[in-house]
């Protein structure tokens, strides 16, 4: 069972007038109609955001790389009525994984199966091969591919006291044969203040240094490019709001299984023992993983077991 949240409006309600949005006029017809947003709709109006800011946005990402980590920001990405109604589609927590740990404290949903269509809609506009072409072409880290199978990313729930250590994303998808490359996160909550804390920080790792800070707004997408040495971190959450985002992956067009590296932690600045534990943690869950990954491979058939 999936409850919808159901204070903040539906698909139902007709758009509010978003300066600059051409594409209120389609919305508010269709949306007298429609309870879901369909995912061809949905992609349609992404596009046509990104297209506007195309020169921007390549600007910006391949400034930010020169600096040590490429992003840009797209503000407004879609119309009030639409964010809303994606927004009003993410299940209460109750129904998400509760991830918590040194490293991070956070609510997750990643099985699209399980979502409530909007949402489930928007996942699949952000997952489509167009999009994925789209981002490629503007900006500059190769032929970029969505991940098929809808498994990756999803939706993110962070609650007051609840933050993520500055780390670098697992390297790979599910099944490790394609490397991520870029991350999309929309971040859909209808509130936000600075206050409310939650702000996406780029660092530098050695020394540990401040790269960017990217506030929380409500329809912003950020594309984050995921490397090696992209670590981000998201500032502990203040006050009575929870930040919620949605979250897609892109990957190398070619096929890459090695090296993989899995979800890295470390410290805030002056955090040195807990830095130590992280590293520590870190190189535990490597060796555990490369054990499997030797156990599964020399026991094959355990695959087609049955
Ligand atoms: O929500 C964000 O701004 C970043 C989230 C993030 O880094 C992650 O989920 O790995
Ligand atoms: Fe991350």
């Amino acid at each position: 069972m999936v409850i919808e949240r159901s204070s903040v409006g539906s698909a139902g309600c007709p758009p509010s007038a978003d300066p600059g949005a051409a594409v209120d006029g389609v919305i508010s017809a269709s949306s007298e109609r429609e309870t879901a947003f369909e995912p061809d709709m949905l992609e349609t109006l992404i596009l046509l955001r990104l297209g506007s800011e195309r020169e921007r946005v390549s600007a910006d990402f391949r400034r930010s790389r020169e600096q040590g980590c490429g992003t840009a920001i797209v503000d407004d990405l879609l119309p009030t009525a639409v964010r809303e109604a994606i927004f009003s589609a993410v299940p209460t927590k109750d129904l998400m994984l509760r991830r918590q740990s040194l490293g991070e404290r956070k609510y997750c949903m990643a099985q699209t199966v399980v979502m409530p269509s909007t949402l489930q809609n928007c996942v699949k506009a952000f997952a489509s091969p167009e999009l994925a072409d789209a981002l490629s072409g503007m900006i500059d880290v190769g032929r970029l591919v969505p991940d098929a199978n809808l498994y990756n990313g999803g939706v993110t729930v962070m609650s007051p006291g609840d933050f993520m250590r500055p780390h670098l994303d697992n390297s790979h998808n599910r099944n490790r044969r394609r490397r991520r490359r870029l991350v999309a996160l929309y971040y859909l909550s209808p509130v936000w203040e600075d206050r409310n804390g939650g702000e996406l920080r780029i660092w530098s790792c050695d020394p540990v240094r401040q790269l960017q800070a990217i506030s929380f707004r409500p329809n912003r997408l950020v594309l984050l490019e995921v490397s090696d040495t992209a670590w981000h971190s998201v500032e502990p959450i203040h006050g009575d709001a929870d930040r919620i985002n949605l979250t897609t992956y892109y990957y190398e067009a070619e096929e890459t299984r090695e090296p993989v590296r899995l979800t890295r932690f470390m410290g805030w600045p002056g955090e040195t023992i807990i830095k130590h534990v992280l590293k520590g943690q870190f190189h535990l869950r490597m060796l555990g993983q490369k054990v499997g990954a030797a156990y599964f491979t020399r026991n094959s058939h355990i695959d087609h077991a049955g």
